[in-house]
């Protein structure tokens, strides 16, 4: 795949758009961080250029010469009646100890305010995207692959959660590496100029493979979402492919998307280390031509070219970190990008939180009939999905919605129960209409049991119970029971160990599909609303048992609307209203009294 082309002005912005969601992130705490980041450096400086008064004081004994950081020092200690070499040597020791002593608290603080930083930013894009996730309407959501979320959610945070930590160690060894500059211009300022000279020329080449790696990454975020779909994909259809004796076939679908993956990142590593080779000469160009001219034409002391060389053997592996950690930020810049864009289209699709929400809910009818009239649910996209010209459901009534595989069912249930918005026309329970501004309390009033039953690692109780957990405490044993013997649940309960109280590991996994969307019909039971849709939530029941369920839901119609969409025909039967769905396009078909009253 050839590498996507990226300008230059993409790869700063995406930096800068980082940068600016760190600093926004961590407000007044950042010039605390960078202050002990500095704080830090500044020791490492200090220290390197107390080498220079300790080596000059050992030659001094040798007729070395002493600069006038050495003569100032040692004139100061023979004032303070410390003269012989060894006192000073001794007490420059004692300096150099205490120095290291504070050095190590610093960067104890250092460290952990650098984690607290990039941890807690990774952990604040991640809550984030998951609100929005949570926030943004149904449709929105449904048009995203199960992977490409899958993807955001745990790869592309995870690189982030990487770059984070990279960007801190950057941090450090770029400070680092001023304080050596820093050190160079005490020593020698002319030497000074010529390291940051080198240094810029470093710059100048980590830069320029900077939009490399950028490339790179971008290719790595299609490679590792392509890994993601074929994962799910995997999983979903390993049992018809072990069934098709086709393993093998899904397996190499698997292995050509991770080969895919693997060049890239061998692709990064190689250019890594291109770059650690070309830094590491200019390095090594810097130190040879730092000490030549350091002696020939600037004719420093022998303590002076020591401590020179000192700094550029300090310099040169910080700036390879630095230089490495921009590619690798670079490489990463993409997954960000990626969320970022995520992001923006989930936050465009958010839900609008009305300050009239309550008002509403608590005068929300509850025995009034349901009525649409000219509705249309229009896909993103702009395709009608589904249009409902005249329905009238009356309160209490066991409705039937029927129609081939994929007529507009689904869609239509979604619409009554608020998780689609009509396009155009009306939604109305008795006066009140479906809109943005009363969907919640809409939905509120309603239960949804989809065909795939949703279980949970908690308790039978906790999962019957959910969402409404701060009514759970008010919901006593009796009336869970009415409900799992009016969803045929019962039996399900009663041969666990522990009753309500057994946990359900593995989300429920080990009950057979049938039993599980009993339970999820028991929860749907003990939700407040009065009005029940079921998306084919009984299809995996066997026809004798969906017929006692039903009939048993039309026993208790009196008390709730129920609206099914369904294939079976004990549905059809018992219903008394069946609207029939085809082509996108849902009309009554029929009312039948006697079903009602049998
Ligand atoms: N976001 C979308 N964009 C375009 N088409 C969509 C979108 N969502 C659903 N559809 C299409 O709308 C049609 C109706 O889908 P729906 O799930 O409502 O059908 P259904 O009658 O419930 O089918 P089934 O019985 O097979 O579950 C399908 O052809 C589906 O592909």
């Amino acid at each position: 795949m050839p590498a996507e082309p990226i300008s230059g002005t993409r790869a700063i912005g995406g930096f800068r758009d980082l940068l600016g969601a760190i600093v926004a992130f961590a407000g007044p705490n950042l010039p605390g961080t960078l202050t002990v980041v500095a704080l830090g450096a500044l020791l490492d400086g200090f220290g390197i250029v107390m080498l220079l008064p300790v080596v000059e004081t050992v030659f001094a004994q040798g007729d070395g010469e002493q600069t006038g950081l050495t003569a100032d020092l040692t004139a100061w200690l023979t004032v303070h009646g410390i003269d012989t070499v060894l006192e000073q040597l001794a007490a420059m020791g004692a300096v150099f100890l205490l120095l290291v002593a504070i050095r190590s608290a610093v960067l104890l603080k250092r460290d952990v305010v650098l984690m607290e930083v990039s941890q807690g930013f990774t952990d604040h894009v991640r809550r984030d995207f998951f609100a929005l996730l949570a926030d943004a309407q149904w449709p929105v959501i449904k048009s995203y692959r199960k992977a490409d979320l899958l993807n955001q959610m745990t790869t592309n945070i995870g690189r982030l959660g990487q770059t984070m930590s990279i960007l801190s160690k950057g941090l450090v060894t770029l400070a680092l590496g001023i304080a050596c500059l820093a050190a160079g211009f005490v020593v020698s300022t002319a030497l000074g100029i010529m390291l940051v000279a080198f240094t810029l020329a470093g710059l100048g080449s980590a830069v320029v493979w900077s939009r490399r790696s950028r490339a790179l990454g971008s290719r790595l975020t299609r490679a590792n979402r392509g890994i993601m779909h074929e994962t799910t994909l995997f999983l979903d259809g390993l049992k018809a492919a072990k069934a098709a004796r086709a393993e093998e076939e899904l397996a190499r679908r698997f292995a050509a998307r991770i080969a895919e993956s693997r060049e890239v990142q061998v692709s990064f590593v190689r250019q890594q280390s291109r770059l650690r080779n070309a830094i590491q000469f200019i390095a090594a160009l810097a130190a040879l031509m730092v000490l030549l001219l350091g002696f020939a034409v600037f004719d420093l002391s022998g303590g002076e070219l020591l401590v020179m060389a000192a700094i550029v053997m300090r310099l040169s592996p910080s700036l390879v970190t630095t230089f490495g950690g921009m590619q690798q930020i670079a490489h990463a810049l993409p997954a960000f990008s990626s969320i970022r864009e995520m992001e923006a289209n989930l936050l465009a699709a958010r839900e609008l939180a009305q300050d009239n929400e309550k008002a509403a809910v608590s005068s929300f009818p509850q025995d009034a009939p349901l009525t649409l009239r000219n509705c249309q649910v229009v896909a993103p996209g702009g395709a009608v999905l589904i249009r409902a010209e005249a329905i009238s459901i009356p309160s209490g009534s066991l409705v039937h919605i029927g129609g081939p595989s994929g007529a507009g069912k689904s869609t239509l249930v979604e619409l009554i129960a608020g998780l689609q918005l009509p396009a155009t026309g009306r939604v109305m329970r008795g006066d009140i209409a479906l809109g943005e501004s009363t969907r919640a309390a809409w939905q509120r009033h309603i239960a949804f049991a989809p065909q795939e039953p949703f279980l949970f690692d908690g308790t039978v109780r906790e999962n019957l119970l959910w969402p409404q957990l701060d009514r759970a405490a008010r919901i006593p044993d009796t009336v869970i029971r009415q409900a799992l013997d009016q969803s045929h649940a019962a039996a399900i309960v009663d041969g666990l160990p522990e009753g309500l109280d057994e946990p359900l590991l593995d989300g429920g996994a080990r009950l057979s599909g049938g039993e599980r969307q009993r339970l999820c019909l028991a929860r749907a039971l003990l939700r407040p609303g009065n009005l029940l849709v079921l998306d084919e939530a009984t299809s995996a029941m066997d026809p004798a048992l969906e017929r006692a369920v039903v009939s048993s839901l039309k026993a208790d119609a009196a008390r709730r609307t129920i609206i099914m969409v369904s294939h079976s025909q004990n549905a059809r039967d018992l219903a008394d209203i069946r609207i029939a769905v085809a082509g996108g396009v849902a009309e009554i078909v029929s009312f039948d009294h006697r079903s009602a009253a049998g």
